[in-house]
């Protein structure tokens, strides 16, 4: 005999954690079904006795409350990174700073990114003329949106972005401890319903709810959350019925490819680096050549000094197959053509390589390619009988941010909450 659930929750990441916290509020019977044998998804610290590195999501705004909020419920405080307003962001071949510049031209684009879709490459490579501003905003949007822009719907892109609600950047603060606890806080309150190492294989609908097949067991339910990246969720069998609902939204998202590599320093020398005949504080570094990687400054205020560089999309995926020393190699020389050899002198560092998981989608997020619904985030986050979507991907605000993913998780309970019986 199977335990029957009112729901059961595909993935234990933050979408579906915050679910399984609304549900738990209302006294459901619910259990989660993890693939990996931790808890988190792209929500991954390292810790060792002196200092702890965030390998996955590490930066949040004011603005993201649900995110500040268990930060503080999970007993961390939010402290500011190591930016000031006078930062600058700065092309390594040009040496020109390059946010301003990239603010401007994100304008002009987004109006007629929304009028047609088009392979977000195509319109700007053909309204440019300057050869090395295409490189410059092709490297940008490969790391930011860690798939090649070839590959992209330009309306998707738009329409993501929109939903980002702040105006302010999403790098400007940080959870005073590591985020392994705002993990371990969620997962506290679910205890014993989470189940690791059992990917999910199958869901089908039946005439008495849903069973849903892992490797190892089927369980089965009334209602069911799917809270993994819809790339993953891709790759999971239907039931015909969910088939044809879903399937052609969910395969119109692509993986993303990421490597982050973090080095701690004694010093912060980027704090005086010369731009355009003036004495600037580096927020970040856009590298025109190769393409898709950006450095930021991710030092919190009053601790210790610390860059993070960020490979993205094609590159990520060259490096991913080298050896680490090869990789980390290959990362520092960029450094050192930027800020000379005292790069070289770091006194540790810690990289992920988070291209190819299965689980997670091999990026910050998946994102929607040319061709596929550029509104598939619309369909997925709408139950379907007692079955819906969730992750970062498909929030109505802050999609691809942990805040996402949250408020996605959160909103699905809400609705399949309604679904089984309006409590
Ligand atoms: C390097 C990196 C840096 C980032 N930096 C930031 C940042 O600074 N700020 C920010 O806000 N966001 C950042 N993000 C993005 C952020 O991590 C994500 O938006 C968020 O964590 C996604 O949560 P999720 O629950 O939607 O998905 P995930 O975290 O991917 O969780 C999905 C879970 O489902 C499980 N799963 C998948 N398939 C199955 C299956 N078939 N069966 C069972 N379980 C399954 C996975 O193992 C995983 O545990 C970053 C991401 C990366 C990779």
């Amino acid at each position: 005999m199977h335990e029957h659930y009112d729901v059961i929750i595909i993935g234990a990441g933050l979408a579906g954690l915050s679910a399984a916290k609304v549900l738990n509020e209302k006294g459901v019977n619910f259990k989660i079904i993890e693939a990996a044998s931790r808890a988190g998804g792209k929500v991954l610290s390292s810790e060792r006795m002196d200092r702890y590195f965030e390998l996955g999501a590490q930066f949040v705004n004011e603005d993201m409350t649900e995110m500040t909020g268990l930060i503080k419920a999970a007993g961390m405080e939010i402290k500011r990174t190591d930016i000031t307003e006078n930062s600058v962001e700065i092309d390594e071949i040009t040496k020109k700073a390059v946010d301003r510049f990239l603010n401007d031209i994100q304008k002009e684009l987004n109006a007629e990114m929304k009028a047609k879709d088009e392979r977000l490459s195509n319109l700007y490579e053909k309204r440019i003329k300057d050869n090395h501003l295409i490189k410059i905003i092709r490297s940008y949007h490969s790391e930011l949106l860690n798939i090649n822009p070839k590959y992209l719907s330009s309306k998707a892109v738009v329409d993501s972005s929109e939903r980002y609600l702040s105006k302010k950047s999403d790098l400007t603060h940080q959870a005073s401890g590591p985020l392994s606890n705002l993990i371990l806080y969620l997962e506290g309150i679910s205890q014993d319903r989470i189940v690791y190492n059992e990917p999910v294989k199958e869901v089908f609908e039946t005439d008495k709810g849903y069973s849903v097949r892992s490797v190892k067991n089927e369980y089965k339910a009334n209602a069911v959350i799917v809270a993994i990246p819809p790339t993953a969720a891709s790759r999971i069998v239907y039931s015909p019925n969910l088939k044809s609902h879903f399937q052609e939204a969910l395969n119109s998202y692509t993986d993303g490819a990421i490597i982050k590599i973090t080095w701690v320093y004694e010093k912060a020398f980027w704090h005086r680096y010369l731009v355009e005949e003036k004495v600037k504080r580096l927020k970040g570094v856009i590298y025109t050549n190769p393409e898709g990687i950006a450095v930021v400054d991710s030092s919190k205020a009053e601790e210790e000094s610390r860059l993070t560089m960020f490979i993205g999309a094609d590159i990520a995926k060259m490096l991913a197959k080298r050896d680490k020393a090869q990789r980390l190699e290959f990362a520092l020389r960029l450094l050192i053509d930027v800020f000379g050899e005292k790069a070289r002198n770091y006194v540790d560092a810690e990289e992920r390589i988070w291209v190819e998981d299965p689980y997670c989608g091999g990026g910050y997020s998946a994102k929607i390619h040319y061709g596929g619904l550029y509104n598939a985030a619309d369909l997925l986050r709408e139950a379907y009988h007692k079955l819906i979507f969730s992750s970062s991907e498909i929030a109505h605000s802050f999609p691809h941010f942990m805040e996402g993913a949250v408020r996605s998780g959160k909103y699905a309970a809400n609705c399949i909450l309604e679904a089984i019986d309006g409590r």
